[in-house]
């Protein structure tokens, strides 16, 4: 057994090969002949069923006895290789004319042939129904993985949808409830500048209250001076009538005491008159006078006491005058100081109509004030009623959001529900993957035929490719044909010069995808030049439906993750674009412009930047030196794959216009991290397009084109060595001889999903470099690489995205 096997991990017990090995065992064991010599050792890889013969003449003698005791007991004989070799080498013994003797042994010689034979057929279609069986449990894996893949997606969609809808109701009641809000703000607002306007008018109001009270008090004051003003009036009135009435009562006296006075008069005319008369009386009696003289003594007396009394009446009258006079003055100040309070009665009376003015005045502002306060309390209410509704609205809006957000919980909920079996459907979908990846083998070769060019001789020949239609080999077989002789291969796909790019991608996308789940991946294009490798990696970037793997796997890459970052995901990648041209490394990235020069400089004086590949304990290869790329998007990537292009090493070769003449390998690392599960993944995605093989006798090329045309060739050899190598594992696999082979080693030799595309031209002059690429590729095709191991993790608290 070889160191590699020995390293490698148990075998599945699904793996083909230990089955039909076990097939093998089994079957012997039921034919109990317990000649088991080296057939569960030998068959258990299912490929090498004999070992070599050291003793061809023991076997043949093996054989003999199997043939001569077990085929006539059981029917069923098997044979080891040994005996086979034995049977076909075997020599007839006896003299050279025992024709008889001779024609015995031929009998029995045949009659093992046929035994030999009938094992062969019968191992045969053992082997048949074992493929079958292995197909059918493909079929059904696929199948399976197909309808789960379409509930997912459809599961996806419809969830898609939900999660719209929700996200639509959530804005419209998130908007409604922004309405709602801001229309309580502009209430809360408004009540907040009524209230306000309610408290300056109770101000206003309070104010004008005291001032209606200072003006009442001032009112009451006034009229409370009007009241006495009207009382001291009254009395002035009445004093001043007592005053008249103490003046005419005057005048009355006046007029008696002039009556009396003109009585007097009267009395004294009459007295007069009486003294006239007196005095005739005189002289009457002035003879009587002696004899009056005594009554004139008299009389004169009488008149002095008269006059006496006159002059007592004028004093009397004097001081009545007086006294009436003084009472004149005291009536006239009195009247004055009538006048005067009837002044200050006028000017209390036109101050309290002016306060009585300013009181109405007052009054009217303060009703309309009232009504004002009336009508902003009314507003008030109003607004309060509103304010209430808003409320009552906010309320109903609230609980109905509460009520929608409760759904939304729900559904949210049963959105994790869905996630989480869509994070198992996916868990299990790539499980199933790689089942059947495992199921397909670890390398898988898919061949690709280009339609044939206007430079191709199209016509001249016979057509030279055709598909079987058998169901067997549908879309799996091709066959190569010349002078009417049939070369068929089978491979894992076979896609005709009609499949379009997406066709071809379509076939290759849940590979990519695996890199995203943290494996290593490797996708490469081996075909002679002109074959179509460039057109199937890159196709025509401008043109969309023409554009190849690398951008559509890239493209995938980046709205994959995307699409991951819903679970949890989250992803980090870095690019890196290198070929290998004239077995030297040249970094398609660098800055440095001068690199070509450089190339051209270490090719003719062997110096300039030296790249070196390491691989590490975990299958990571690391190129010294080699610009990395932090991408985040597929515009990012384009861009280097177009910066990339332009620092390729292309030529002009006599079969192809614009021939790559270097290896081209674009790296993705891929580190992601699951922030719900704390996993973390490392994948890489290496999409090589290989240097086209071409024989120097066609190729035309001579001086520098020489050399790249045998540098090609040669590192192109050297892969083919490497495959021989893992094909026969062999214990050295020259990895190292090339800087092709020992850049692929992890994919080759270690735990990679590697694609080979093997490209075919159906140009009949092409035939001799055709059926050289579908033997090295059928080569590959059975060649088997290590169980692909995912590069997954759980995240330390204190780790960092980075590479191993
Ligand atoms: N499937 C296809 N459909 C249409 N045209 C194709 C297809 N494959 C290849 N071609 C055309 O064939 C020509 C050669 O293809 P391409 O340059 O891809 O070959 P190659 O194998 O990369 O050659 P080299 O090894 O010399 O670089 C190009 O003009 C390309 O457009």
């Amino acid at each position: 057994m070889s160191t590699r096997s020995q390293n490698k991990p148990p075998r599945s017990p699904s793996s083909k090969n230990s089955r039909i090995g076990d097939l093998h065992l089994e079957k012997r064991r039921k034919v109990g002949t317990g000649r088991m010599v080296g057939v569960a050792n030998n068959t258990g890889r299912g490929r090498q069923p004999f070992s070599s013969v050291n003793n061809r003449q023991d076997a043949a003698a093996n054989a003999g006895d199997l043939a001569g005791t077990e085929g006539s007991e059981c029917g069923t004989v098997e044979f080891t290789k040994e005996e086979v070799e034995a049977l076909l080498n075997e020599k007839f013994k006896g003299k050279k004319f025992d024709l008889k003797g001779k024609m015995e042994q031929m009998n029995d010689h045949i009659r093992k042939l046929k035994l030999c034979l009938q094992w062969f057929q019968e191992v045969e279609e053992g082997h048949i129904k074992e493929k079958e069986k292995l197909c059918n449990t493909l079929e059904s894996a696929e199948r399976k993985c197909t309808e789960t893949e379409m509930a997912m997606k459809k599961m996806e969609v419809e969830l898609n949808l939900l999660i719209t809808e929700l996200t639509a109701k959530t804005t419209l009641l998130q908007e409604n409830l922004a309405k709602e809000e801001s229309e309580k703000l502009d209430a809360i607002e408004c009540q907040r500048r009524e209230k306000e306007a309610k408290v300056v008018a109770e101000k206003l109001q309070a104010s004008l209250k005291e001032e209606l009270e200072k003006a009442e008090q001032e009112k009451i004051s006034a009229n409370q001076r009007v009241t006495s003003l009207n009382d001291m009036y009254k009395r002035l009135q009445e004093y001043n009538t007592s005053l008249q009435q103490y003046n005419s009562k005057l005048q009355t006296d006046l007029a008696t005491t002039n009556e009396t006075l003109k009585r007097v008069e009267n009395e004294k005319a009459t007295i007069v008159q009486n003294l006239s008369t007196l005095r005739s009386h005189y002289n009457a009696l002035q003879d009587q006078l002696t004899a009056s003289r005594a009554s004139q003594d008299e009389a004169v007396k009488q008149k002095e006491t008269l006059v006496k009394e006159v002059g007592c009446l004028r004093g009397e009258l004097q001081q009545v005058r007086e006294d009436r006079d003084r009472q004149l003055t005291q009536v006239q100040s009195l009247t004055a100081e009538i006048a005067r309070y009837r002044e200050s009665t006028g000017k209390s009376v036109a101050e309290l109509d002016n306060l009585t003015l300013k009181s109405n005045a007052l009054e009217e502002t303060c009703s309309s004030q009232r009504e004002q306060i009336r009508i902003l309390q009314h507003q008030l209410a109003a607004a309060t009623e509103k304010l209430k509704m808003s409320d009552l609205s906010a309320l109903e809006t609230r609980a109905e959001f509460e009520e929608k957000k409760r759904v939304m919980s729900e559904l949210q909920d049963r959105l994790a529900d869905a996630e989480l079996q869509l994070i198992e459907g996916e868990k299990l979908r790539k499980k199933l993957h790689n089942t059947i990846l495992e199921l397909k083998g670890n390398i898988r070769v898919f061949c690709r035929v280009r339609p044939l060019l206007p430079d191709d001789g199209a016509g001249t020949e016979m057509p030279v490719v055709s598909y079987p239609a058998s169901m067997e080999s549908q879309d799996r077989g091709i066959e190569l044909i010349q002078s009417g002789q049939k070369y068929p291969f089978t491979f894992d796909k076979v896609f005709t010069h009609e499949t379009s790019q997406e066709d071809v991608f379509v076939e290759i996308s849940q590979l990519v995808q695996s890199a995203l789940d943290g494996y290593k991946v490797c996708i490469f294009a081996y075909g002679q030049t002109g074959s179509g490798k460039t057109y199937t990696m890159m196709g025509m970037p401008e043109a969309p439906e023409k554009k190849g793997l690398i951008p559509r796997s890239l493209e995938q890459i980046f709205q994959t993750s995307q699409l991951l970052q819903a679970q949890g995901w989250k992803y980090k990648m870095q690019a890196s674009m290198l070929e290998i041209y004239n077995e030297t490394i040249r970094d398609l990235l660098s800055v440095n412009r001068s690199s070509a020069l450089d190339l051209v400089r270490s090719e003719n004086c062997g110096v300039g930047k030296q790249y070196a590949i390491k691989h590490d304990a975990n299958g990571n290869t690391h190129v010294s030196d080699l610009t990395i790329v932090d991408v985040c998007s597929i515009k990012e990537v384009s861009s280097l794959l177009q910066q990339a292009a332009q620092s390729r090493s292309v030529g002009k070769t006599q079969m192809n216009e614009h021939s790559s003449r270097s290896h081209f390998v674009f790296t993705l690392r891929i580190s992601g991290v699951n922030e719900n599960t704390e996993q973390q993944v490392q994948g890489v995605l290496n999409l090589i397009d290989l240097a086209g093989s071409e024989r120097l006798s066609r190729s035309g090329a001579t001086g520098d084109r020489l050399k790249e045309t045998q540098a090609i060739n040669k590192s192109l050899s050297c892969l083919s060595d490497v495959i021989f190598a893992l094909a026969k594992k062999e214990d050295h696999v020259p990895f190292r001889n090339s800087k092709l082979t020992y850049l692929l080693q992890p994919c080759l030799g270690g735990d990679s999903k590697t694609l080979m595309f093997v490209n075919i031209s159906p140009d009949p002059s092409s035939f001799g470099e055709s059926i050289c690429s579908l033997r090295f590729a059928a080569r590959v095709n059975s060649c088997e690489i290590g169980i692909p191991r995912r590069q997954t993790s759980m995240r330390s608290l204190d780790s960092r995205l980075s590479y191993g």
